[in-house]
């Protein structure tokens, strides 16, 4: 094998798949079912939806409602970035570690009407100890449609205990079975 220069990044495979990730084009259940983000609970949440990709990918949808807007009739720019953060944040699913949003760009391209599907596809690029760098790009009504936002983002890999210590206790029926396991609440 190749030393890495000095300088040089990371190789994008330095952070792996987890043997026990959902398989590609299997959905990623939704972590907590009142996630402003993924609920399927959440009233007037993002009600995002991921699916798992090939490698260190996913693919995720938003749809943007009136509940979603800033100005009349465009979605606000948290909203879209909150999406984003959803999405890329999927991602830990497929490494098998938890991990939280320590740094999210968003970059804003073309407006996002109300009714607007947006098709965010995700990935981890590199890894460097505990941070995990990933990227989004968000494209208007179809997986191959403009590109209307794109984001980059540094998760932070944080021990279980984090969820617990800064959160509230939760019963597993309000969580999937792989967030269950990462706060460690038995049925
Ligand atoms: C009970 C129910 C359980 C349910 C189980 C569910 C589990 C699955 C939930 C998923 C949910 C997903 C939802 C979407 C994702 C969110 O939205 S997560 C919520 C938003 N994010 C947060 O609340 C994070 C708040 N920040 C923090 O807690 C702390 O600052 C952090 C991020 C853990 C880092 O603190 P720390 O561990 O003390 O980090 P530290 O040792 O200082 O730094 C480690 C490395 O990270 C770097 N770093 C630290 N902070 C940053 C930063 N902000 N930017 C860039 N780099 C940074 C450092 O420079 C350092 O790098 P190196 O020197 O090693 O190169």
């Amino acid at each position: 094998m190749t030393e890495r220069q000095h300088g040089e990044p990371r190789p994008a495979d330095a952070i792996e798949r987890h043997p026990g990730a959902p398989a590609p084009g299997s959905t990623i259940a939704s972590h907590y079912r009142m996630c402003v983000g993924c609920g399927p609970d959440h009233p007037t949440g993002l009600h995002v939806t991921v699916v798992a990709g090939e490698g260190l990918t996913v693919a995720g949808t938003f749809t943007v409602t009136d509940d979603h807007q800033g100005a009349p009739g465009l979605a606000h720019g948290g909203m879209l970035s909150l999406a984003f953060d959803e999405v890329l944040g999927s991602l830990i699913w497929l490494i098998g570690k938890p991990a939280v949003t320590g740094h999210l760009e968003t970059s804003y391209r073309r407006p996002v009407p109300v009714g607007t599907t947006l098709h965010i596809d995700a990935a981890v690029d590199r890894a460097e100890g505990r941070k995990i760098f990933m990227s989004a790009t968000g494209r208007e009504n179809a997986p191959d449609g403009p590109v209307s936002v794109a984001a980059s983002a540094v998760f932070i890999v944080v021990p279980p205990t984090h969820f617990t210590d800064h959160g509230r206790p939760v019963a597993a029926s309000e969580l999937s079975e792989a967030a269950a396991k990462v706060a460690e609440v038995n049925p």
